[in-house]
């Protein structure tokens, strides 16, 4: 049975981690982020025990914890490290898992490797979080394009931002992958707005089918 759901992105800081945080809460899933970039300000791990109240048993340690906010090939050569992708592979969890990667698709894990490349290996479904402003069309049929060409499953596109119609209907027409929701701003961001927001706007069955 397939236990684990990837949420990706187009691009870094479009709000995968708080999609996670929610995603997490509603399945009773646990979260691994297997490299976490920048340790200076709260990790993603951090977040999602914040944000999606979630016990720290549910939350996996990172595989790599580098010093640096760059991306991952960078941070690791500058603290002297190899990301080994090999190594990359979920642990087994009791639970369904959710797993976030760094940035978007390919972003670099080695000069050699990107996210994409062991998302295509893991063969996991892969929730693509995306920002519903201006210049979020390209970004993401160009995301889904990637996906595509290295067969990866396509669970769909989650949006992440204020309401922008025009724009969701021609990724979904043009896309070729499910629409699956769209995560509003929350201001203030707060566990219990987060949760009510998720279940608004998003229906949970299309997740746990998943597992199913
Ligand atoms: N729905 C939301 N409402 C309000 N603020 C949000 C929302 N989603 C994301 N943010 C804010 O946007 C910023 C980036 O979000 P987040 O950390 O989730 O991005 P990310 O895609 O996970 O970035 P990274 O690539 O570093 O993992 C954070 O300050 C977060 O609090
Ligand atoms: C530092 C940031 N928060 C992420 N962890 C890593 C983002 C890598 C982005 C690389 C790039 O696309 O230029
Ligand atoms: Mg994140």
């Amino acid at each position: 049975m397939r236990n684990s759901l990837v949420v990706t992105g187009t691009d870094t800081g479009i709000g995968k981690t708080v999609f996670s945080a929610a995603l997490v809460d509603a399945l009773g899933a646990c979260y691994w982020k297997p490299v976490q970039s920048g340790l200076e300000d709260e990790t993603d791990s951090e977040t999602v025990a914040m944000l999606g109240q979630i016990p720290q048993q549910r939350i996996l340690r990172e595989a790599w914890r580098l010093r640096t906010p760059a991306s991952p090939h960078l941070s690791a050569q500058i603290d002297g490290v190899a990301i080994d992708p090999d190594m990359l592979t979920p642990p087994p969890t009791p639970s369904l898992l959710v797993i976030e990667g760094a940035g978007g698709l390919l972003v670099p894990l080695t000069s050699k490797c990107t996210f994409a490349d062991v998302f295509a290996r893991w063969r996991y479904p892969v929730i693509l979080c995306a920002r519903t402003e201006l210049g979020t069309i390209n970004h993401t049929l160009l995301s889904l394009e990637a996906m595509r060409r290295r067969e990866i499953p396509i669970l769909g596109v989650a949006f992440i931002g204020n309401d922008r119609p025009d724009t969701m209907k021609i990724i979904g027409e043009m896309g070729g992958a499910p629409i699956l929701g769209r995560l509003p701003h929350l201001d203030p961001l707060t566990s219990a707005a987060l949760r009510a927001a998720f279940a608004d706007h998003f229906d949970l069955s299309v997740f746990r089918e998943v597992f199913a």
